[in-house]
C-alpha cells in the first residue's frame, strides 16, 4: 500500500544537464524557499535593494543587494567586489547559514566539492526587469562554481556559450529551481529575458535570484 503511494508521487526534485560542467537542479530550493525569502528580508533591512549604475551610466533594472563577506557592486567606477555596502559604508550583512548550506549541497550536487561561497547577490526582479548577456568574470579566479537559485515568479533564463555571439538556449527557470556552473562551463555567457507579470504566492509579482560566488580566492 504505502509503497503503491510512494511510486504515485511526483519525483520531487530531478537534474537536467545544460552542457559539460552546468545543470539545473529542479525544485531543488523549495523546500526552504520561505526560509531563504525570511533570510534576503532579514538582509534588505540591513542592506536594502538599490538599482545600481552600469559603468556606462545607465540604471539597472534589476534591484540588488548583498551579504557575505564581498558584496558585487557596480557604478561609474565599474564592476567589483567590495567589503562595504556603499549606501552605509558598514559591512555587507552576514550570509544566513542556511544560504551558505544551500550552496554548498547544490554544487556538491552538481559535483563541485567544498563550494565556500564568500559572496551573495540578492537580485530581485519586478515586472519588466531584465538581465543581458553577460559573464561573471570579476572573481580572483575561475576555479569555483556559480550557483543561482530562483524564487518566485517564472522567468525565461538564457544560457550562451563562451562568446557572446553564441546563440543562448532558453531556459524556463521556476521557484526552486537552482542552477550550477563551473569547470567548463564556468564562463558561459547567460542573462535573463524581461519579466513577465505574474502572481506567486510566496513573493508576489517579484522574481528572486541569490548568485552564490567564490570571489576571492
Ligand atoms: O537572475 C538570474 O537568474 C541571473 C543573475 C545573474 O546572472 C547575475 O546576477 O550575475
Ligand atoms: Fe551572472
Amino acid at each position: 500500500m504505502t509503497m503503491d503511494l510512494f511510486e504515485q508521487l511526483p519525483p520531487k526534485l530531478w537534474v537536467e544537464p545544460l552542457c559539460e560542467g552546468a545543470v539545473v537542479l529542479r525544485r531543488f530550493a523549495s523546500a526552504p524557499a520561505t526560509d531563504l525569502l525570511v533570510g534576503i528580508e532579514q538582509v534588505a533591512e540591513q542592506a536594502p535593494f538599490r538599482q545600481m549604475q552600469t559603468p556606462g551610466g545607465h540604471t539597472m533594472s534589476v534591484a540588488m543587494t548583498c551579504c557575505g563577506p564581498w558584496g558585487w557592486v557596480t557604478d561609474a567606477k565599474g564592476y567589483r567586489y567590495q567589503q562595504n555596502d556603499p549606501l552605509s559604508g558598514e559591512l555587507w550583512p552576514s550570509m544566513p547559514a542556511s544560504f551558505q548550506a544551500l550552496a554548498a549541497e547544490a554544487a556538491g550536487m552538481a559535483g563541485y566539492g567544498s563550494f565556500e561561497p564568500d559572496s551573495c547577490l540578492v537580485n530581485r526582479y519586478s515586472p519588466g526587469a531584465k538581465m543581458g548577456l553577460h559573464q561573471d568574470k570579476n572573481e580572483e579566479d575561475f576555479d569555483q562554481p556559480i550557483v543561482s537559485v530562483s524564487l518566485g515568479t517564472p522567468v525565461s533564463f538564457q544560457f550562451g556559450g563562451l562568446r557572446r555571439g553564441d546563440r543562448p538556449q532558453r531556459v524556463p527557470l521556476e521557484h526552486g529551481d537552482v542552477v550550477v556552473w563551473g569547470g567548463p562551463a564556468r564562463l558561459r555567457y547567460h542573462g535573463v529575458l524581461t519579466l513577465k507579470h505574474a502572481e506567486h504566492p510566496l513573493t508576489g509579482s517579484n522574481r528572486y535570484n541569490l548568485t552564490f560566488r567564490r570571489a576571492r580566492s
